[in-house]
């Protein structure tokens, strides 16, 4: 019998830069392109609904809810509130009963982080959520299954292309090949720094990908070369900040905290700041925007990838 309740932690990811690639198979889908993941990150419990979830209290009539699954509880922060791709790897899952009939759950997800804003929220909650269910529903499926499942979610959604490959991997991911595990190729910078963010507001992903991509995917592609040929943190922000105003999209507030850091090369952990993509967010390596007179929120680089985590 399995346990019926799983947490698990995964990592917030700020894209640098990026190319789209889209394909026929979601699991062939994806980006290339370098980022950073974050201590900051996306706890998504599930469990087995007891009566009262059972009545679907908060889940209602969302229509991100799947057709036929029932829908449990859903929340966010404590709020009524779901994401789609965590809908859809619930019903990837096939979470059912041993006589058949569908299971109902209730998923809770938790961050401090801006849903929206360019940390890869939406995939995180499709990662957490796959890794949770499985684990509490002895499901049986293997890392790299979970990870296929939550990306295929999150690109079926047009919520994201790459942030689940990353968070799966923690650490600072290189996205050479697009796609999930398989199909796709990460390497990494070896590289831990301290992180600070400030957000401004959001910016629909789903808006930006369902658009012309092309220019913006030949600025990632130059962004990837330049990073490949000299895998350093330094490069990825310089390579980050060019790719956000060949790409077009760069906004005010943004463009304004970027000049306010300034690159300081005299200091040795402090790469300058760069546009998290895809949200109205700048985002440093070392102090830059607290010294540059921000408030800025403040975590490291994740060095373990998403898990499952035991709670006390
Ligand atoms: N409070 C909220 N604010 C913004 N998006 C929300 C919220 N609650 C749920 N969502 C859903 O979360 C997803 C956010 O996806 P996306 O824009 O890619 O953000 P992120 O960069 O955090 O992944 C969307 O599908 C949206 O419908
Ligand atoms: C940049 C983006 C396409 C979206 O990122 P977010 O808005 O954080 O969901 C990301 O998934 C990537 O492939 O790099």
């Amino acid at each position: 019998m399995s346990r019926q309740r799983a947490t698990a932690f995964v990592p917030g990811h700020v894209t640098a830069f990026f190319s789209a690639h889209s394909a026929e198979r979601p699991v062939a889908a994806g980006s290339r392109g370098a980022g950073v993941t974050l201590t900051d990150g996306v706890t998504v419990r599930v469990s087995a609904a007891d009566e009262a979830g059972a009545s679907g209290e908060s889940g209602e009539s969302d229509e991100s809810v799947a057709p036929g699954q029932p829908a449990g509880s859903r929340t966010i922060d404590g709020e009524p509130g779901t994401i789609g791709a965590v809908e859809d790897v619930l019903a990837a899952l096939g979470l059912a009963e041993d006589d058949g009939t569908p299971r109902v759950v209730d998923v809770a997800v938790e961050t401090d982080l801006p849903i929206g804003a360019g940390f890869g929220v939406s995939g995180a909650a499709a990662l957490g959520a796959a890794l949770s269910a499985n684990d509490a529903f002895d499901r049986g499926h293997s890392e790299n299954e979970l990870i296929r499942i939550a990306h295929e979610a999150e690109v079926g959604r047009g919520t994201g292309l790459g942030d689940v490959v990353a968070q799966a991997r923690g650490g600072v991911p290189i996205r050479l090949e697009p796609g999930a595990p398989g199909v796709g190729e990460l390497d990494g910078i070896p590289a831990d720094a301290r992180v600070e963010y400030v957000t401004f507001g959001e910016l629909s992903t789903e808006d930006v990908l369902g658009g012309d991509t092309a220019a913006l995917s030949a600025a990632g592609e130059d962004a990837l070369d330049r990073l490949r040929a000299d895998p350093r943190l330094p490069t990825m922000m310089d390579a980050a900040r060019a790719f956000a105003s060949e790409a077009d999209l760069l906004v005010p507030e943004v463009a304004e905290a970027i000049a306010a850091v300034g690159d300081s090369p005299e200091k040795y952990d402090d790469h300058g700041a760069a546009m998290a993509m895809l949200g109205r967010t700048v985002f440093g390596l070392g102090t830059g925007l607290s010294d540059a007179g921000y408030d800025p929120e403040v975590c490291r680089i994740d060095a373990a990838g998403a898990r499952l985590v035991t709670e006390q």
